[in-house]
Order: C-alpha cells, then sequence, then structure tokens
C-alpha cells in the first residue's frame, strides 16, 4: 500500500526536564495525510501542542527538551537531517496561538521570510506578497496600505498574516496551534474558511480543543491521551465511532459525534 503521507512520526518520544522527568510523548507514531486537514485532539495537557512542535523542531530551542525517535517529511527524517533546521522549518510552517506581527510594515512582514531564504528580484518579492496575501483572503483588505505598520492591523487581520508569512516561504506543511483561540467568532470564521481553501495545496496539521472546529474542519483526526496517540484515522471514523472509552467520552463530552448526513464540511456561524 502506498503511503499518502505528508509527514509521519515513529516512536516518538519527548521528555522534558533535567533528568527526563516529564514523559510528554511516549512511543507515538501517527501519519499526517497529504492535503488534508488532520486535527490533534485530546485532553489539556495530554501532549498536543508539544506533538505539534516536535514536527518542526521547534524543542530544539528549549534547554530542557529531548526527543527521541522520527519525523519523515516525505521520505526525508528531520532529526537525522544533515539539512540546516532553518531549511528544514521552511519545509514545515507554524503558526501559533498568538497573532503575531513582526514590528515593520505588512509587506516586509511577508517579504522577510523569502528574503532570508533566497534572493528574490523586487518583481518577485511583489508577485510573493500578493499571492500570500490572497491566499489568507488579506490582499484586498490591505492592498492600498501595504506600507502600514503591520500592528496596525486587527487581531484576526494579524493572525492571517502570520499565516501569510509561513506561506510566503512555500512550505509542505502548515502547522497550526490553536490558531482561533485569541480571535472573535468572526475572525475565527475567516481563518477557518481560508484553513479550508488552503488544504488543496498544503498539509495542515492543526491542534484545536474546540470540537465544533474539528467538526467543521477536520479530515482527519489523532486523538492524544496522556502521551499517547491512542486513536488516529479518518474523522468520520474517529469522532462517529471511536473504538476507546477515552476517546468516546472525551468526542461526546465535548458535544462531537455524527457530522452532517452528507459527511460535508460546514462553517457554522456560531461556536
Ligand atoms: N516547556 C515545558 N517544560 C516542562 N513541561 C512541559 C513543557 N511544556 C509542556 N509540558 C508538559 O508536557 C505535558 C504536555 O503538555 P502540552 O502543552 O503538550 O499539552 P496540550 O495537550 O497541548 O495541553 P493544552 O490543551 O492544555 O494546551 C504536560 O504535562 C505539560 O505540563
Amino acid at each position: 500500500m502506498s503511503d499518502t503521507s505528508a509527514i509521519r512520526t515513529e516512536n516518538l518520544n519527548l521528555f522534558y526536564g533535567r533528568d527526563k522527568t516529564n514523559q510528554a510523548l511516549k512511543q507515538v507514531s501517527v501519519r499526517f495525510p497529504a492535503n488534508q486537514l488532520t486535527t490533534i485532539i485530546g485532553p489539556s495537557g495530554c501532549g498536543k501542542s508539544s506533538l505539534l512542535k516536535s514536527l518542526n523542531r521547534l524543542h530544539d530551542l528549549k534547554l530542557h527538551a529531548r526527543v527521541e525517535g522520527e519525523v519523515y517529511v516525505g521520505q526525508d527524517p528531520i532529526y537525522r537531517s544533515r539539512e540546516p533546521v532553518p531549511d528544514l522549518r521552511r519545509r514545515i510552517g507554524y503558526v501559533s496561538q498568538k497573532p503575531t506581527a513582526l514590528p515593520m510594515s505588512i509587506y516586509r512582514n511577508v517579504a522577510y521570510g523569502p528574503k532570508i531564504h533566497g534572493r528574490p528580484s523586487r518583481q518577485e518579492l511583489d508577485e510573493l506578497v500578493e499571492r500570500s496575501l490572497r491566499k489568507v483572503n488579506l490582499w484586498d483588505e490591505v492592498k492600498d496600505r501595504l506600507n502600514a505598520p503591520a500592528a496596525d492591523l486587527s487581531v484576526g487581520q494579524i493572525q492571517r498574516l502570520s499565516l501569510a508569512r509561513s506561506l510566503a516561504v512555500e512550505p509542505e506543511v502548515v502547522l497550526c496551534d490553536e490558531v482561533t483561540s485569541a480571535l472573535d467568532p468572526i475572525s475565527s470564521e475567516r481563518v477557518e474558511e481560508t484553513l479550508l481553501a488552503l488544504k488543496q495545496d498544503y498539509t495542515i496539521i492543526m491542534v484545536t480543543h474546540l470540537m465544533p472546529q474539528v467538526q467543521r474542519l477536520a479530515d482527519h483526526v489523532v486523538f492524544m491521551y496522556l502521551g499517547d496517540a491512542l486513536e488516529q484515522g479518518p474523522a468520520s471514523e474517529v469522532l462517529d465511532a471511536p473504538s476507546s472509552e477515552r476517546a468516546r467520552d472525551f468526542i461526546h463530552g465535548h458535544g462531537g459525534g455524527a457530522k452532517s448526513p452528507s459527511g460535508s464540511v460546514r462553517l457554522a456561524s456560531s461556536g
């Protein structure tokens, strides 16, 4: 059987603490299918963010965090790779829950990454900035003020700018860590619409604690419990017929369950 995973982990362990006292991930082997949106769900403290951050080596930045096992992007192992970590991170973008604008113009926020990774001409940069802002549905809102400080944008716009910034370096995978948690319902809905459109071109992996959001967006689900990946599979299977009692309790306790009869993904106007 051919493996259509864009990214997968193999026996991934993560320890925090000077003496590896806290094991946050336990032998986690999960796959994230290409061009699908996978949500990572589970109770608080079960290792969702830890797993997400291990997918582009964000734990390297922490003093007392140790990863064992491997993550493969396509066929390439990222922990045993000789590729410089910034080049690996270019392939796997990360958007955090806190909408963040770099202290520079809207244009330069998006152009910043491509300039670091290459020497694009001014015309190439202009095209890249426009393309990236269009992908997150922000172009029409900002095209007349590209040189204004990005900090002047609304929180919801800044979160879409963060997404544009990560797309501008042309990643294969986009990691989203509770990216709507700081947003009002309308801004959240715009980000959700953007993510749904983006999965045609990218593999998206999203941590969320909002079951209605999982219902609306997920093609594939990973359920984490106390550092274990207890369940994984197509959203229709994991959400509608979870095999473990833990997952059943979690999903039903959060109002999860059956999708719309057609199985289609709907955007609701409220949570
Ligand atoms: N930097 C850190 N140092 C030490 N322990 C940590 C660190 N980050 C997370 N942990 C611990 O690792 C475990 C998993 O945390 P993680 O943040 O990955 O869970 P989570 O499922 O994302 O939680 P939440 O839904 O509350 O955000 C928890 O026990 C947490 O306390």
